[in-house]
């Protein structure tokens, strides 16, 4: 599959007649009519947001709500994403994506200033995954569409995985799951947006952090705080891959009053929240929090249900934001563009 499947912004609709004839159509230009009347629908659906209780409510029973989703749906409603390693190749196996900070096994943090001290630490106190080369975190994983994939296509010996979700559910279904692997993978329960619950891994760990459609579920006004505690467990060089509802995508208009919890910030019926993000918000939170961009593209896409002639305006967002290598000379474990 890998290299196989093209990259998102390759099929390019010039003429409108042939609408029908496919699935998706990628980069689709807005016209300003259509912009206007997105900008006007969110007007709408957001004049009157729910009182504060309320709010209050789907802050504090959030991962309630997300155990409902998830003792209903169980692993059938998001489907694996195989797009990553095309979308994402520093999810794939490193032949082509050496990190420049790897370290040995078992030494884990050759980069942070008391090199020594930890080391002793680890072999004290080891935490799940220290002997692996090669580290990456799914946040909010689900029941595993992201984990998964990983797991199979990536081959790396080195290679170790960590999944978490606030939704205890979600992890119990995950550790159920025949393709888990302790060796190779640990899932556990952890709330981002909780400041003071701790990670299994030490700061400077991690080669990649994973935030698939997970940033969105969290309240804005507690973003920075996971993405600049996020940033702290990066190894100089590794990076945060996300992709995430953009400003206005088909979900966003489909809101009806009475949903709205604060600006592009709703509660869907099943008490689970989205909010829906410009190009801007993202590279405000990542760079706030040390990093430096790699890529953050919109990708407005067009999606076709042929059978029922329907057409679907869907706009996502890609980044990729890479923490500074210390000496910004050595190429980092995230390919840049
Ligand atoms: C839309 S789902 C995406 C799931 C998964 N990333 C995937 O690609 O299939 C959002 C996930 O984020 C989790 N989540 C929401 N807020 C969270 C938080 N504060 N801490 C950890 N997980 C959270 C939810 O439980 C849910 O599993």
């Amino acid at each position: 599959m890998e290299g196989k499947r093209p990259q998102f912004g390759n099929r390019h609709l010039d003429d409108p007649s042939r609408v029908f004839q496919h699935n998706a159509w990628d980069n689709v230009q807005w016209s300003e009519e259509q912009e206007s009347a997105a900008h006007k629908k969110v007007q709408e659906n957001s004049v009157q947001p729910l009182p504060l209780e309320k709010q209050e409510e789907y802050e504090n029973k959030a991962s309630n709500f997300w155990d409902d989703f998830y003792t209903i749906h169980e692993n059938r409603f998001f489907k694996d994403r195989h797009w990553l390693f095309t979308e994402f190749p520093e999810l794939s196996s490193r032949s082509s994506t050496q990190t420049g900070t790897e370290s040995q096994e078992g030494q884990v943090m050759q980069l942070n200033g008391c090199q020594e001290e930890t080391e002793r630490a680890d072999v004290e106190n080891p935490f799940p995954g220290a002997s692996a080369t090669y580290r990456i975190m799914e946040v909010g994983c689900g029941v595993g569409n992201t984990v998964f994939p990983i797991l199979q296509n990536n081959t790396d010996p080195g290679l170790f995985v960590y999944c978490c979700d606030f939704s205890s559910t979600a992890v119990e279904l995950v550790k159920s799951n025949e393709l888990y692997s302790p060796s190779r993978c640990f899932a556990f329960v952890h709330d981002v947006s909780d400041e003071q619950s701790s990670f299994p891994m030490p700061e400077h760990s991690l080669d990649v952090i994973v935030l698939i459609f997970v940033l969105s579920a969290i309240n804005p006004a507690k973003m920075q705080n996971v993405i600049s505690r996020l940033s702290s467990l990066l190894k100089p060089g590794g990076c945060i891959l996300l992709r995430d509802y953009g400003r206005y995508d088909m979900a966003q208009l489909r809101f009806k009053k009475g949903r709205c919890l604060a600006e592009n910030f709703y509660v869907r019926g099943d008490g689970t929240r989205v909010y829906f993000f410009t190009q801007d918000d993202l590279d405000t939170l990542f760079i706030s929090a040390g990093l430096q961009k790699v890529q953050n593209t919109v990708d407005r896409r067009l999606q076709v249900n042929r059978g029922k002639q329907l057409t679907m305006y869907r706009v996502w967002i890609q980044c990729k934001y890479v923490k500074p290598q210390e000496t910004e000379l050595q190429n980092g474990g995230c390919s840049s563009e």
